[in-house]
């Protein structure tokens, strides 16, 4: 279990984490989520122990994390750390990268685990290319598998898949999350994506004003998002006499109390979002069809 117990870290005099408090056990995995600024890196950074703490203690089943002070090298042996910069090595191949860190003295396993890598991250073709001729993306995904080589008992991953386009995106976030299921690795994931959080994980922490405010599933949290942060993560929202109410949830129907002007019509594939307004207030809900400009329809709430 990865256990962090009153945690306070400020870079100068602010503090950017205040009394951070969660457990992780082995396996499984979770997302921590916040705006930009909110911390995400540098909670990150404080579980490998790149720096020293102003306040409380991290563990990994008895062993306490230490930062710089007490430690020479950064990060335990045990945990890997995929940071938003990518640590390669530019002048030698795809597998040698991947491979850097693996023993020589079983040159066939080697090979085998390369090859296994260079699947999961959807590489293969690009064995043999020299990293500095790789675009961001393909750097990204030689950075997670490199990552993943030595099979570490946490990874930690900053947006893992932020320079990544959404044609590989979808299967790599699959195959990735799946094999750290699979092998049994704990996953720490900072990011602003919702869907590296709603099929993947198991708990959702939301940082905001360096403290955590909600840590539950993505399915509770979702299901009861008791601020802005939280339904904004997941989607267009309304708030509705203090409640938070999806776009999705808001259905015209033939007859209610609320009778809002249509505004505009976004197109979003299999629906429309339209904005309408209702008592001089912006509201949102989702519609197959596009709607006319002034068009009046009668809104209800439907969860
Ligand atoms: N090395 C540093 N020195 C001083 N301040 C820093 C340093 N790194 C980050 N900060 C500040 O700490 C705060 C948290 O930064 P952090 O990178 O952890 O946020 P984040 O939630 O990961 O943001 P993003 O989503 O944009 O990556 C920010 O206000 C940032 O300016």
């Amino acid at each position: 279990m990865l256990d962090i117990q009153h945690v306070t870290f400020r870079y100068k005099k602010q503090n950017i984490l205040e009394d951070i408090n969660f457990s992780v056990k082995t396996g499984e995995h979770v997302s921590i989520i916040g705006e930009s600024g909110s911390g995400k890196s540098t909670l990150l950074k404080l579980l490998y122990g790149t720096y020293d703490l102003n306040k409380g203690h991290i563990y990994w089943k008895d062993e306490e994390i230490l930062g710089p002070k007490f430690n020479l090298i950064t990060g335990p042996d045990y945990m890997k750390y995929v940071a938003q910069e990518f640590d390669l090595m530019p002048v030698i191949s795809v597998s040698e990268n991947i491979g850097a860190f693996l023993s020589n003295f079983y040159p066939e396993e080697k090979q085998e685990r390369i090859k296994e890598l260079l699947e999961v991250v959807e590489l293969t073709p690009f064995s043999k290319t020299k990293v500095k001729e790789l675009s961001g993306g393909q750097k990204q995904r030689v950075a997670l598998a490199r990552a993943i080589a030595k099979q570490p008992e946490v990874i930690l991953l900053d947006e893992p898949f932020s320079h990544i386009d959404n044609f590989k995106k979808q299967s790599l976030r699959r195959n990735l999350f799946k094999y750290l299921k699979k092998k049994n690795i704990t996953c720490i994931v900072a990011t602003h994506d919702k869907d590296d959080v709603l099929s993947y994980s198991d708990k959702m922490i939301v940082l905001h004003d360096a403290k955590i405010i909600a840590n539950n599933t993505p399915q509770y949290l979702y299901n009861n998002p008791e601020n802005k942060l939280v339904a904004s993560f997941f989607g267009e929202f309304n708030e509705i006499d203090g409640e938070m109410v999806y776009a999705n949830q808001l259905k015209v129907v033939e007859k209610s109390d609320v009778i809002a002007v249509v505004k505009q019509s976004y197109y979003k594939g299999h629906y429309f979002l339209i904005e309408a307004e209702w008592n001089e207030e912006k509201v949102f809900f989702e519609h197959p069809e596009k709607l006319n400009l002034n068009q009046k329809v009668n809104l209800l709430i439907k969860k």
